[in-house]
């Protein structure tokens, strides 16, 4: 631990509209606290919650530290440390949509200047419903706080819209108030190590680039399965749906950094426009096409982990006969060189087996085949799975001869663990993203057009789902791998779904 905090560091103000709800309590305060752990805020660094709720500062540092003793990584375990720290946060009750609460934080900015004497960084983070995101926008330019391009900031969190036209809107806004360079839209994914490595596995390895194209490989899959319900989100999830939630963001973003060209450097403008090309080459998907591409699923009960659970429509705050669906399946195809006839299948939902995340890459079989058949009778394509969560890592499948005086080929795993090549910890999204915004590097961040092309995607899916509502949900058990829709979608192109090796108790994994 080392609370030294950095010296060479701009002199910065976080300015949280929405401090008292959730994604403050249990995201953005526990990350900031392991920055300061690790002695990576800036010296001068402040923290001002806004919200209507009332409360002085000692009872929003209250709430705060439940919420770091319940999700930070590391607990608090000294109480002068912990001090440190809550002295930098500071309450602001009011609705930031009025003149009185806007000048009383005008106030509180200036008074920060004057007591660093200078003017800060000034970063003004949207933790707030996504209805409310145009009026704290023009609330912020009216107040004409973030008007400094190079020092003031703006963070959007999603859902970014809920369709392209609404995206459009809001980018439209935002660009007409604030440079776009002062816009960081949040896709947490991008903040978490193990979809950073897939940057540095694919363009710091000569070994892997050879074979990343279509001559070598089959088809991707993308698996991001969670095995919790909607829980106390059921009012929020019931508009969005998983290709909103989870497709449209996080699944279109690890497909970029799987399928995009290598760029010059790791600029940001660099890396999002390759990002970005990605998008638009996938290709369109026509209406009556989406049931041939696109599969969607709903909860009903189950078991998970030992335990039943209720069906989506008995969630708190979902009607009983609710169609959003909570589990979605695509196959997109990607219209480029590299890719042109490689099959790229997505798929995620609520609870399913268990939580992990990978990617699988298939490889297509050797060109000739000089084995007898016997000896073959077990092979397995070539794989590489990049396993985002849990248990962090990379783990090829390859074919050896077995042991034996016959010759017998079989599949055996090589691989890493993060956990046990480094025996560090990683920081959460948050951490590695809000350090990002105080220090200026949009690099994870979202540009316009990234979102804009990510609805392009699925605007199409969206579209059919909505004037077609599913006659079969719920049409999945809590518990198991979605629909059999999902298998069967995949099954057209004579592939399966690479089912996750998922940890056991022991620390073993365990067959799917
Ligand atoms: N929670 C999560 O895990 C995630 C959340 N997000 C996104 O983050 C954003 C916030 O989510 P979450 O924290 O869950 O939402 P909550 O509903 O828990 O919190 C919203 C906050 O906004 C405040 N607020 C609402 N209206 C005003 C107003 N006019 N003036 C001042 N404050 C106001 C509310 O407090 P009060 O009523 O006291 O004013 C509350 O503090 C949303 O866009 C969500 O989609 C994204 C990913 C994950
Ligand atoms: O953005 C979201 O992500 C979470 C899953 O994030 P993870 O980091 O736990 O994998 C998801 O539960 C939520 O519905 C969605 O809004």
């Amino acid at each position: 631990m080392d609370t030294t905090m950095n010296s060479r560091m701009e002199p910065t103000v976080m300015v949280v509209f929405g401090a008292a709800g959730d994604l403050t309590w249990r995201k953005l305060v526990p990350a900031l606290y392991n920055l300061y752990l690790d002695g990576r805020l800036p010296e001068r660094f402040a923290i001002v919650g806004v919200a209507r709720q009332e409360m002085d500062d000692a009872g929003f540092r209250r709430k705060l530290r439940e919420g770091v003793d319940l999700h930070s990584r590391r607990s608090v375990t000294d109480e002068s440390t912990w001090s440190g720290f809550a002295d930098r946060l500071s309450y602001l009750a009011g609705d930031f949509t009025t003149a009185e609460t806007g000048a009383l934080l005008s106030r509180r900015l200036e008074g920060l200047d004057r007591e660093w004497n200078g003017r800060a960084v000034r970063v003004f983070y949207f933790a707030i419903p996504p209805g409310l995101m145009e009026a704290a926008a023009r609330q912020l330019e009216s107040l004409g706080v973030c008007r400094d391009c190079s020092r003031d900031r703006l963070v959007v969190e999603k859902p970014f819209g809920r369709d392209l036209a609404s995206a459009r809107q809001l980018n439209g806004l935002l660009t007409s108030l604030f440079a776009e360079t002062q816009i960081y839209r949040i896709d947490h994914y991008l903040g978490k190590e193990t979809v950073q490595n897939i940057l540095a596995f694919r363009f710091a390895n000569s070994l892997f680039e050879p074979v990343w194209n279509r001559r070598y490989i089959d088809h991707v899959q993308i698996t991001v399965a969670e095995a919790v319900g909607v829980g106390k989100r059921g009012g929020y999830y019931d508009t969005s749906g998983a290709l909103r939630d989870m497709v449209q963001n996080h699944l279109l973003q690890i497909l970029c950094l799987i399928a995009m060209e290598p760029p010059v450097s790791f600029s940001a403008d660099e890396v999002r426009n390759k990002k970005v090309d990605v998008l638009r080459a996938i290709r369109p998907i026509r209406p009556e096409e989406v049931h041939r591409v696109a599969v969607r699923g709903q909860y009903g009960r189950g078991m998970v982990a030992c335990e039943g659970v209720t069906g989506y429509r008995e969630e708190q705050g979902v009607p009983p006969d609710s169609v959003t669906e909570t589990f979605a399946a695509l196959k997109l195809w990607i219209d480029n060189w590299r890719w042109q006839g490689v099959p790229f299948y997505l798929r995620t939902g609520k609870r399913l087996r268990a939580k992990v995340s990978e990617v699988a890459i298939l490889f297509r079989p050797a060109p000739h085949q000089l084995f007898p058949s016997a000896a073959v009778e077990s092979w397995q394509p070539n794989r590489l799975v990049l396993r985002i969560q849990p248990e962090e890592g990379i783990a090829s499948r390859i074919q050896v001869k077995q042991p034996g005086t016959r010759l017998l080929l079989g599949a055996v795993d090589m691989g890493f663990r993060y956990h046990d090549a480094f025996h560090a910890a990683s920081p959460e999204a948050y951490e590695t993203l809000l350090l990002d915004v105080i220090c200026g590097d949009a690099t994870l961040f979202m540009r316009a057009d990234q979102v804009e092309s990510a609805w392009g995607v699925i605007s199409p899916i969206l579209d059919t789902w909505e004037s077609v509502p599913p006659a079969d949900f719920p049409n999945y058990q809590a518990g198991g791998w979605g629909p059999e829709t999902a298998d069967l979608l995949i099954a057209k192109e004579g592939h399966s779904w690479v089912q996750p090796d998922l940890p056991t108790e022991e620390g073993e994994t365990e067959a799917p």
